[in-house]
């Protein structure tokens, strides 16, 4: 039998211990010079094609890797810098990159959002105003190194055109079509230069085919990638896609390129079916994505050896490649150093590393190798012993699960009778000012929390610097003016983490970092078992700040859709399960802080929109037990108690209905990198209940002015309610410093205040 050529289609950028990360801070805190960012990127850049190449990967992607972001890379490579940053043409300065990345005093970061339904945030690339050029051949670069350093030949790797623009905005529908031929050119060009440097493979990252797009779309793609195929006829093209299952394959097949990648994994029932009604062209290649690139777990080689058995009947294996379902982007690097408390877990587990194994031992299994074939069985095994594990299922919870149609999911009055109630409970001026839950984590922080951790500080003696950091931000907040305070979330390493430590259920890796964007990182928490609510999590903080200070002290906590989509979560039961054993968790909670005397609980759900299906026709079912979640455990609250919830980097115009039906009695949500569009939908859809539109970006060290902060508020009051604007940042201010902070948040008091005046004139 021939050997099957194994790919792998993106790796993690951070390193084994975020050395990216590092790197990239310390460079822009100027602990370290341009040339040494390079030298140190470059460093690992190659040490991760070592790897892949050393796993046994034969087609190892090149020009994945960034300094931030792979979107904006395009966008740079493609000269589409905004209008508000300098720029005089030529390849893009890293300044210029970092400045439309991070934003500068001068002019606003280019606005950052979720990459379909994944927690990674990319950065959006604005057409229309700059004219798109070829500004350099940083594929060909990437491909000239590896070959150069280490006589590798890399399949270049890029996102497609048509992704390009569906991500992209700043044009109407209208245009997309020229668009496409616009970019078409550019790409071409790209490809053709590859093409004359001997390139053999090129990955394009199509992931949007597999959203319910229009047909007309299509067509308008098939004669962009033939412009594009015309330009490099030489060239073999691997169209990818992810996420989900194609479209449209009997169009998709048609485009002019030499294999299909599709995902087995996150699209396996559709894709199957696209094979087995025979559509697969016999004259491509068909790259499978099987391993999961985007879970923890280790893969079933056995079954997976089963769905090979099967395709190899809609196309014979000569023509495969074998790879993970996306890129390794989603999981952390290896699993190598951990050490999990629980050996059944850690033996079930598969990082990026480990994942690329599975892909060379599938490969080689199915072409009969003894000693791969009995480690597909052992990785059925180790699956096995995770399974019946007793620690999986807790009669308790199973119980509660049984009984949970008994439980109220609707508040018993109507908001305008609760809301009245609430504000008289509350005392609040109109227009009140709160954030959004965090202040800064500043290194201190951090540092005290390891200390506690390594054991090196007591309990007392960390609980006491919590507190002093408590005490010190109720102040600052006191004297800034804010009318609701939070106590800060200076105890949590982070809003998911943090609950997952205090929830049974979890269990935690040492290192297992995945990016999130730019140079954030976020530790996902596994779930592997059923989740209970153990003792009380936030209580005693959130009292401490409240014995502070006579104003209001919302309550924080975060949401089950959002716990549950920040995790690596187990894939025995449904997720729609999982939700509801937390959010019956955080109903214990909840009632614990209203019955503390907590007047005002926010529930954070900023992940609400992340995991909406990719395609609409499964949106309804994921909404039904998405709002059921978050009302299971908000809703059996008294009516004086104010029920608010956060979302930030969602497209809300698509969901108002959803954010309606959580009959949270207030929102904030995030605006201000996307304003005007969110007004928009406001003018179409009104919204009635109390709401918060961010008012300035939080994920930038810029401080805002008045007078944009006051223009954000006027503008929302024009579709708005004024009797029930609320006045926020974005999101919340765990990542910005104390001085930034209590800057902007100054100036956001007082543009409330100017509002507030201009509100009693016209009243
Ligand atoms: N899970 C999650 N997803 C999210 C968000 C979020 O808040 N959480 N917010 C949105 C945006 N995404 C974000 C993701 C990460 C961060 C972030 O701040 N991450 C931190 C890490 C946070 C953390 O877990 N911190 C831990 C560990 C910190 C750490 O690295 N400690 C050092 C030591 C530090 C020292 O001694 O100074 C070490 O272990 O080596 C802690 O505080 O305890 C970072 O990358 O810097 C912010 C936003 C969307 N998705
Ligand atoms: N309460 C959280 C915070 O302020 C909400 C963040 S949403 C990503 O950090
Ligand atoms: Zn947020």
């Amino acid at each position: 039998m021939t050997t099957i050529q194994t790919s792998n289609l993106g790796y993690p950028r951070i390193g084994e211990n975020r050395e990216w990360k590092k790197a990239l801070e310390a460079f822009w805190k100027g602990q370290i010079a341009e040339e040494e960012l390079y030298k140190q990127l470059k460093e690992m850049r190659l040490s991760y094609y070592r790897k892949q190449r050393d796993a046994g990967i034969d087609l190892v992607p090149v020009g994945d890797f960034t300094a931030y972001d792979h979107m904006l890379d395009l966008s740079a490579m493609f000269g589409l810098v905004p209008g508000r940053f300098p720029y005089a043409g030529g390849k893009v300065d890293l300044a210029t990159y970092f400045a439309m990345a991070r934003g500068t005093k001068e002019a606003a970061a280019c606005e950052m959002t979720k990459w379909f339904n994944t927690n990674y945030h990319y950065i959006v690339p604005e057409i229309g105003q700059r004219e798109p050029k070829l500004t350099h051949n940083r594929p060909l670069e990437a491909y000239l190194e590896a070959k150069e350093e280490l006589s590798l030949e890399g399949k270049p790797v890029m996102v497609g055109p048509y992704t390009f623009l569906k991500c992209a905005k700043g044009y109407a529908s209208s245009e997309l079509q020229s668009l496409l031929m616009t970019f078409a050119e550019l790409y071409g060009e790209v490809l053709k230069q590859l093409e004359q440097a001997g390139v053999v493979w090129v990955q394009l990252d199509e992931p949007a085919l597999v959203l319910e797009m229009e047909r007309e779309e299509l067509v308008w793609v098939k004669a962009a990638y033939e412009r594009m195929a015309e330009a490099a006829p030489g060239l073999n093209l691997i169209l990818q896609t992810y996420f989900d299952s194609v479209h449209m394959p009997e169009q998709v097949f048609e485009l002019p390129v030499q294999a299909f990648g599709l995902d087995f994994v996150h699209g396996r029932q559709g894709n199957m079916a696209v094979l087995r009604s025979r559509l697969f062209p016999q004259d491509k290649k068909l790259a499978i994505g099987i391993i999961d690139g985007r879970n923890i777990w280790r893969s079933d080689l056995a079954a997976d050896l089963e769905l090979l058995r099967e395709i190899s009947g809609y196309i014979t294996p000569d023509r495969w490649i074998i790879q993970p379902s996306c890129s390794l982007l989603h999981v952390p690097v290896t699993v190598k150093y951990e050490q999990l408390p629980d050996p059944i877990i850690q033996q079930a587990l598969a990082f990026a590393d480990e994942k690329l194994a599975e892909v060379v031992v599938l490969s080689r299994a199915y072409t009969g190798n003894a000693s791969a074939e009995e480690a597909a069985f052992a990785s059925r095994a180790a699956l096995l012993r995770l399974n019946q594990s007793p620690s999986r299922r807790v009669a308790e919870v199973v119980n509660q699960m049984e009984a949970i149609d008994q439980l109220s999911t609707a508040r018993t009055t109507t908001f305008e009778e609760r809301y009245q109630k609430q504000l008289k409970k509350l005392q609040l001026p109109p227009l009140p000012t709160t954030t959004i839950g965090s202040f800064p984590q500043t290194a201190e922080v951090r540092k005290a929390r390891r200390q506690w951790k390594n054991g090196q500080w007591t309990e007392a003696q960390y609980q006491t610097f919590i507190q002093e950091q408590i005490r010190e931000w109720v102040d600052i907040q006191e004297n800034l003016g804010l009318d609701v305070l939070v106590h800060g979330e200076f105890e949590r390493n982070d809003m998911v983490e943090f609950f997952g430590e205090r929830l049974s259920g979890f269990t935690f890796t040492q290192n297992g970092w995945v990016q999130s964007y730019g140079s954030r990182c976020t530790k996902p928490p596994i779930i592997y078992g059923d989740v209970s609510h153990d003792a009380a999590m936030t209580l005693q903080e959130t009292l401490f700040a409240r014995s502070l200070t006579h104003k209001p002290i919302k309550g924080m906590l975060t949401g089950p859709v959002t716990i549950l989509a920040w995790s690596f979560v187990r894939n025995d039961i449904p997720e729609r399960d999982v939700a509801y054993q937390i959010a019956l968790a955080l109903r214990e909670e909840v009632s614990l802080l209203e019955q503390s005397g907590i007047h005002i609980i926010q529930v954070d759900e900023p992940a609400i929109r992340e995991l909406t299906p990719l395609k609409r026709s499964e949106w309804d079912d994921y909404f039904e037990w998405a709002v059921k979640a978050f009302k299971l455990c908000t809703s059996h609250v008294k009516d004086e108690t104010q029920i608010h919830t956060h979302m930030c980097y969602a497209e809300f115009h698509q969901i108002i209905d959803v954010i309606k039906a959580l009959d949270a009695d207030v929102i904030s949500i995030e605006t201000s990198r996307s304003h005007g569009e969110l007004i928009h939908a406001f003018q179409e859809q009104p919204y009635e209940k109390g709401i918060g539109l961010g008012v300035y970006d939080i994920h930038s060290p810029r401080v805002p002015e008045v007078q944009e902060m006051l223009n954000i508020i006027e503008e929302s009051l024009k579709v708005l309610p004024p009797d029930r604007f609320w006045v926020n940042p974005d999101c919340g201010l765990k990542t910005r410093n104390k001085e930034e902070t209590a800057a902007a948040l100054s100036n956001m008091v007082q543009a409330a205040k100017e509002a507030r005046k201009q509100l009693s004139v016209k009243v």
